[in-house]
């Protein structure tokens, strides 16, 4: 992550208790200016807690939220009016038409009256305005809460599961709408969500929360990388146990995936030849030697499942 450049959002040790239950330990997120950062984690490891702290809708136990390179305890009316949020499913007056359910914030807000239609046809429901809200599929619904967050034309956008309950076609508008708040707006957008492989597909940066706690934050090529050095070399012989007794040394690594599997960190070409060798020469059957290149999801998984040592 470009650590010159000043964050757009940043937090310091936050920290964050419901009673005395700790939920949130020492999270430090960084959020550059123009990226979509996802934020990534099992249900009930702390994300919308998360943003909730970000809205200044809970106070931190510890630790500070910076918007903009201010402080939001001292600033907060100001910079909250830069931040547009989509907090679960949007509180919509069903029986009026999505432009009406816009209008009615617009005015409360005393926002300009050509925003309207702008931010409709920002979230692609034009054709739809004058439709009753009650009458919306859930991904319009969300689109029109969108469209109510980005009144006021705000520069970042906290987004919390935006996706959560959308059929397959409403996942892909919501995805390429953010594109193209981000790319055409300018928007810097937090999106959090539990599915890596939604992630994945539109966030320039990730932050993965296990537990309350940020355990890898990175650029998405950097936790790319992450998973591509969990790469393993599959080794399939009669039986593990007397393969690896016989070659104790170079099978030091080794771990029994099965009664004739053993998954060896991969290391290199030679590395792998060597191994291939030492198993014939040891007069061990060598059913099978191939690499394997863990998922994202995988290596997800396995962020959530260790203890943190990444962020
Ligand atoms: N009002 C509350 N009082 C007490 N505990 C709470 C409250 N809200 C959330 N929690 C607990 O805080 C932890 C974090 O919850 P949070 O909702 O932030 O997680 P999450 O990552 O957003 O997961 P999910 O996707 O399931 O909402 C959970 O263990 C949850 O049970």
């Amino acid at each position: 992550m470009n650590s010159s450049s000043s964050p757009l959002l940043a937090t310091h040790g936050l920290c964050f208790s419901f009673g005395k239950r700790p939920i949130l330990h020492d999270v430090n997120l960084r959020v550059e200016p123009g990226s979509i950062y996802g934020f990534l984690g099992p249900n009930g490891a702390g994300k919308s807690t998360t943003m909730r702290l970000l809205l200044g809708l809970l106070r931190p136990a510890a630790g500070s939220v910076q918007l903009f390179g201010h402080d939001l305890a001292r600033h907060r009316v100001a910079l909250l009016g830069r931040v547009g949020a989509l907090i679960e499913n949007p509180s919509l007056y069903d029986h009026l038409t999505g432009h009406e359910n816009v209008e009615a914030t617009r005015r409360l807000r005393g926002v300009a009256a050509h925003r309207t239609a702008e931010v409709l046809a920002l979230v692609g429901l034009t054709d739809n305005a004058h439709r009753p809200a009650r009458e919306y599929s859930l991904g319009m619904r969300q689109r029109l809460g969108l469209a109510i967050a980005l009144l006021s034309d705000p520069d970042l956008l906290l987004l919390d599961e935006p996706t959560n309950g959308l059929d397959p076609n409403g996942i892909i508008e919501m995805r390429e709408l953010m594109r193209r708040l981000r790319q055409e707006q300018g928007k810097t957008i937090v999106v959090s969500s539990h599915l890596i492989n939604e992630i994945e597909k539109v966030a320039t940066h990730v932050g993965v929360i296990q537990q309350g706690r940020l355990v890898f934050q990175g650029s998405l090529p950097d936790l790319q990388r992450l998973q591509t050095g969990r790469t393993r070399l599959v080794l399939e012989t009669q039986d593990a146990d007397t393969c690896r007794n016989l070659l104790p040394r170079l099978l030091a690594g080794a771990t029994p995936a099965g009664p004739g599997t053993l998954w060896l960190p991969w290391v290199s070409r030679e590395h792998t030849a060597e191994v291939a060798a030492a198993v014939t020469a040891a007069g061990l059957p060598l059913y099978g030697l191939h690499l394997e290149q863990p998922s994202l999801e995988d290596t997800f998984l396995h962020l959530t499942e260790a203890r943190p040592t990444l962020a």
